[in-house]
C-alpha cells in the first residue's frame, strides 16, 4: 500500500474509533441520567474505563493523562446553540470534552465529585477538560456548587432571543408530547389583559437577567462568557474565536473549519479528509418551528424587552433582539 493510503486508512480508522467512542459515552451518561441506582454507576465506570482505553488508543487522544474535573463548563441555555458550541470547540486539540450531559450539578449532585470526575475524559496537563448542561444556567443552586468545585471554573452561556427560544423549547416537547397544549395557552395566564405565564420554563428560562444575578452571587462576571446564539449561525468562526479568547486557547479553529450546508440550513464542520462522518448537527438541531402568531410573538416581544435591557447593561453587550 502506498504511504498516501496508508495514512488515509490510519486517519479513517481514528475517525471511526472516535465515533465508536462518542455512541459508547452517549449510552453511559444516558445510563446514569435514567437511573440512581449504585450498581448501574459501577456499570457506567466500567464502560467509561473502556472508553478510555478506546480512547487511549486513539491517535488525537493523549496516550496518558488524568480525568480531571472541567475547568469550563458551558452552563446553559437549553436551545440557545449549546451543542454547536461543544462540538465545535472540542475539535481544538487542547479541549477535550464529555460528549453527553452529565447534569451533575442539577440532577446528578449527591452521587459526588469522583463520580463527576470519573466521567470526564482524561487529558494532558495542558488540555481543558469542558462538558456542557443547558439546565445548569436555571438551577438555583447550580452556581455556589459549580463555586464549590472551583471558583476559577470558566462559564460559558449561549444566549438566544428569548421568544425564538421558547418557540424552539416547544418545538422540542411538541416533537415528544404532540398532545400538550398550544403555545398560546402555556405562554399566557390571560391573554387578553397580555399577562404572561412566568411560571412555564419555557417562557421563565428566557428572563436571562434575573439568572445572572444569581450566578453574580458567585462568580465575577468575567468569568462568563456569552455567546450570541444568532451570530453562532452566521458567523460561527467569530463566536469560536472569542470563546478560544476566553478560555485562553490559541486561535486553531477558524473559518477553514466551517461551511453552509444548505440542506441542513446551518454551518456545519467541513469533513476530515476521507471520513465519512457527518459533521453537521443531529435532526434535533434546527428544526422547523410551530407558526406561532405574530400578535402572539409581539405580546412576547414587549413582555421580554425590560428583561433584556437590564440584561445587555448588565453584560456590556446589545444582542439586538427587539
Ligand atoms: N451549526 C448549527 N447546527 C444546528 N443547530 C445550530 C447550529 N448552530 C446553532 N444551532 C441552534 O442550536 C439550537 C439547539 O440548541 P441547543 O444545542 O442548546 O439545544 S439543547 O438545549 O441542547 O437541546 C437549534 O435550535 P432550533 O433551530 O430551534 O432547533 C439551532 O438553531
Amino acid at each position: 500500500m502506498g504511504s498516501k493510503k496508508l495514512l488515509q486508512k490510519s486517519h479513517y480508522c481514528t475517525i471511526s474509533a472516535k465515533a465508536r467512542v462518542i455512541s459508547d459515552e452517549t449510552r453511559a451518561v444516558r445510563l446514569a441520567n435514567l437511573t440512581g441506582n449504585q450498581s448501574k454507576h459501577s456499570a457506567l465506570q466500567k464502560t467509561q474505563d473502556v472508553l478510555d482505553h478506546k480512547q487511549s488508543n486513539n491517535s488525537n487522544s493523549p496516550k496518558y493523562g488524568n480525568k480531571k474535573l472541567p475547568n469550563a463548563l458551558i452552563v446553559g441555555v437549553k436551545k440557545g446553540g449549546t451543542r454547536a458550541v461543544l462540538e465545535f470547540i472540542r475539535i481544538h486539540p487542547d479541549v477535550r470534552a464529555l460528549g453527553t450531559e452529565p447534569h451533575f450539578f442539577d440532577r446528578n449532585y449527591d452521587k459526588g465529585l469522583d463520580w463527576y470526575r470519573g466521567l470526564m475524559p482524561r487529558t494532558l496537563d495542558s488540555q481543558i477538560t469542558m462538558e456542557k448542561t443547558p439546565s445548569y444556567f436555571v438551577t438555583r443552586e447550580a452556581p455556589r456548587r459549580i463555586s464549590n468545585m472551583s471558583r476559577e471554573t470558566k462559564l460559558i452561556v449561549v444566549v438566544r432571543n428569548p421568544v425564538t427560544r421558547a418557540i424552539s423549547d416547544y418545538t422540542q416537547t411538541l416533537s415528544k408530547k404532540p398532545d400538550i397544549p398550544s403555545f398560546e395557552e402555556l405562554a399566557f395566564k390571560n391573554r387578553s389583559q397580555g399577562i404572561v405565564d412566568t411560571s412555564w420554563n419555557a417562557i421563565r428560562i428566557g428572563m436571562y437577567i434575573l439568572h445572572l444575578e444569581n450566578w453574580l452571587q458567585y462568580f465575577r462576571l468575567s468569568q462568563i462568557h456569552f455567546v450570541s446564539g444568532e451570530r453562532l449561525i452566521t458567523d460561527p468562526a467569530g463566536e469560536l474565536g472569542r470563546v478560544q479568547d476566553f478560555l485562553g486557547l490559541k486561535r486553531i479553529i477558524t473559518d477553514k473549519h466551517f461551511y453552509f450546508n444548505r440542506t441542513k440550513g446551518f454551518p456545519c464542520l467541513k469533513k476530515p479528509e476521507s471520513s465519512s462522518q457527518p459533521r453537521c448537527l443531529g435532526k434535533s438541531k434546527g428544526r422547523t418551528h410551530v407558526q406561532i402568531d405574530q400578535e402572539v410573538i409581539e405580546q412576547l416581544r414587549e413582555f421580554y424587552r425590560p428583561f433584556n435591557v437590564k440584561f445587555y447593561e448588565m453584560v456590556g453587550h446589545d444582542f439586538r433582539w427587539d
